[in-house]
């Protein structure tokens, strides 16, 4: 399982590792160089042994910096000719001193000016400038820097390595604190950062490496856990009603497509039968479309009252895709909630609830809410515009904190959607539930998606699962679904898929 530290917790851990006779006297900084170049040379063959190139490699004043200087001294030794630029000023700290002074013995230092005439003839950049120091935005001459360096980048006639992450990331949020070095490959130590996976991380840092260079990260605060494929999906034997029995409640006429959504992609994920419930005018228009979803009119609020009360199997509710704002739509709202059964809002009860005065008190602890931004900001304006903040100083608030610290208000489940996609528990449990890297499906970004989302984690929590696992597992088969089918997916798709996702699990 794959944890995200905070660059926080990451400088506690390597403070403690550097306390270990082991690690002194550089050997951690040397080992995080080696492995750095390492990862280079694995990622791109075609640079090993790489007598005769050329490589730009810029260090700042830190230990990212070091880093740098230990990569530069190990190229040179390979027979690269290194023009090395040191940006950035002020006292560096001993490991990256010393880094610096055997470099000295194999070439000069350069101004960071040097950087951008240098890099035509190179071969390979090396970003060692902020790594999880930073510690404001970058700002004057050395966005100026940034930006000389960027461009230079964009023809793609160079490879580009970030130390740890790309210069001017937050490690934190994801977001460029004020301006950013694009890599092609980021080379990290011990773990991944959250910056590496949300906002505008993934774009920035190209493809992820993760080194272990003998930090240990078991005594660290985990800021989130990255969903992974999920176990104990499969079905073993047991009666239909075993598997629960899902409860969509769906529109009016003519708008009932995205409760079918909703529904199939419940019953796919395994839920024992999905009933769709629209009001009685939708009827001839859903049954032309169903057969193994079940069709029952609900009028109104007392009906499904009445049908809850009578029927206990129901186990999980759907309430969003397609439902309308209408006075029905507010009133089954508010009884499905009132029920205290494990349920799903999104997309218009997501806006219905937001219309309430007092909408956190509606909710209980079995209830999701699945987001997008927009219903976000509806929902919780203030934690919402603080993610949209970049901070002075950061860490900033990244969308991981948003999230948890909106459950925790709503005493309830929220998965904010997007490549990364967070969910969190009222508990502070936080996963991050990602489609980037080699799981980037931006096709996902499809009308009717999310409607198929809330199926997934209806049909999960039907199966009796918790729903922090379920939003979890259905966002991760939702992702995988997207894989399978490839680009041109539409929302129809993706309920399709879902079958060779659950094979490969096997
Ligand atoms: N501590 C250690 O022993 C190890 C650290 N490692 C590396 O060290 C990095 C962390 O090192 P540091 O904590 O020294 O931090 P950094 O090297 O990331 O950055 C700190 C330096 O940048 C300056 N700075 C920060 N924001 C700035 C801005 N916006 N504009 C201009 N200057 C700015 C600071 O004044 C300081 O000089 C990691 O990312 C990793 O690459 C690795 O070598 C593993 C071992
Ligand atoms: N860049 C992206 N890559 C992968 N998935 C994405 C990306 N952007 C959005 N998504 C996903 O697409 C889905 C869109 O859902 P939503 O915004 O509710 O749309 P709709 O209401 O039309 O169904 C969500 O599951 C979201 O996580
Ligand atoms: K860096």
């Amino acid at each position: 399982m794959s944890i995200l530290i905070g660059a926080r917790e990451m400088r506690a851990a390597e403070a403690a590792a550097l306390a270990m006779p082991q690690n002194g006297q550089g050997a951690l900084m040397e080992r995080a160089g080696e492995a750095a170049l390492g990862a280079v040379m694995t990622n791109w063959p075609e640079l090993a042994g790489g007598q005769g190139r050329a490589a730009v490699v810029l260090c700042g004043a830190g230990n990212n910096g070091g880093d740098g200087y230990v990569i530069a001294r190990h190229l040179a030794q390979a027979g690269w000719s290194v023009t090395l630029c040191a940006a950035g000023s002020g006292r560096s700290p001993p490991d990256a001193a010393r880094a610096r002074a055997a470099w000295e013995r194999h070439g000069p230092v350069h101004p960071a000016s040097k950087a951008p005439d240098a890099l035509p003839d190179a071969a390979l950049l090396v970003d060692a400038v902020f790594g999880i120091g930073l510690s404001r935005p970058v700002s004057g001459e050395m966005a100026q820097l940034f930006e000389r360096i960027a461009e230079a980048g964009r023809a793609d006639t160079f490879r580009r390595v970030a130390v740890d992450i790309p210069s001017g990331l937050d490690a934190d949020s994801g977001r460029c604190h004020g301006a950013c070095l694009p890599a092609d490959l980021t080379v990290t130590f011990a773990a991944a950062k959250p910056g590496h996976y949300l906002a505008s991380g993934p774009e920035l840092s190209g493809r992820l490496v993760v080194a272990d260079i003998g930090i240990d990260i078991g005594g660290a605060a985990v800021a989130a856990r990255l969903a992974g494929p999920p176990a104990g999906l499969l079905k073993r034997g047991a009666h239909k009603f075993d598997h629960g029995h899902a409860l969509v409640l769906a529109g009016g006429s003519g708008r009932g497509g995205a409760g079918r959504l909703a529904a199939r992609a419940a019953l796919r994920i395994g839920a024992g039968l999905v009933s769709l419930a629209p009001p009685p005018d939708a009827l001839a228009e859903n049954a032309a479309q169903l057969e193994a979803v079940m069709l029952r009119t609900l009028p109104d609020a007392a009906a499904l009252t009445e049908w809850l009360a009578g029927d206990e199997r129901i186990n999980a509710l759907c309430l969003g895709p397609g439902l309308g704002t209408d006075a029905r739509a507010g009133a089954l709202l508010r009884a499905a909630l009132d029920a205290g059964r494990p349920t799903v809002l999104d997309a218009d009860a997501l806006t219905l609830l937001s219309r309430e005065d007092a909408p956190f008190a509606l909710l209980h602890e079995a209830c999701v809410l699945t987001p997008h931004g927009g219903e976000f900001a509806r929902l919780f304006p203030d934690i919402s515009r603080t993610l949209g903040e970049v901070s002075a100083a950061p860490p900033g608030h990244d969308k991981l904190s948003a999230v948890r610290e909106a459950a925790a208000r709503a005493g309830c489940h929220v998965l904010l959607k997007g490549h990364d996609t967070v969910i969190a528990a009222p508990s502070g449990e936080t996963w991050l539930s990602s489609a980037a890297y080699g799981r980037a499906a931006p096709w996902l970004a499809t009308a009717g998606a999310g409607d198929v989302l809330a199926g997934l984690i209806t049909g999960l929590l039907a199966r009796g699962m918790q729903p922090l696992p379920a939003a979890r597992d259905a966002s991760w088969m939702h992702v995988s679904a997207a894989l399978e089918f490839g680009p041109g997916l539409i929302a129809e798709d993706l309920e399709r898929q879902v079958p060779a996702v659950l094979r490969a699990l096997c």
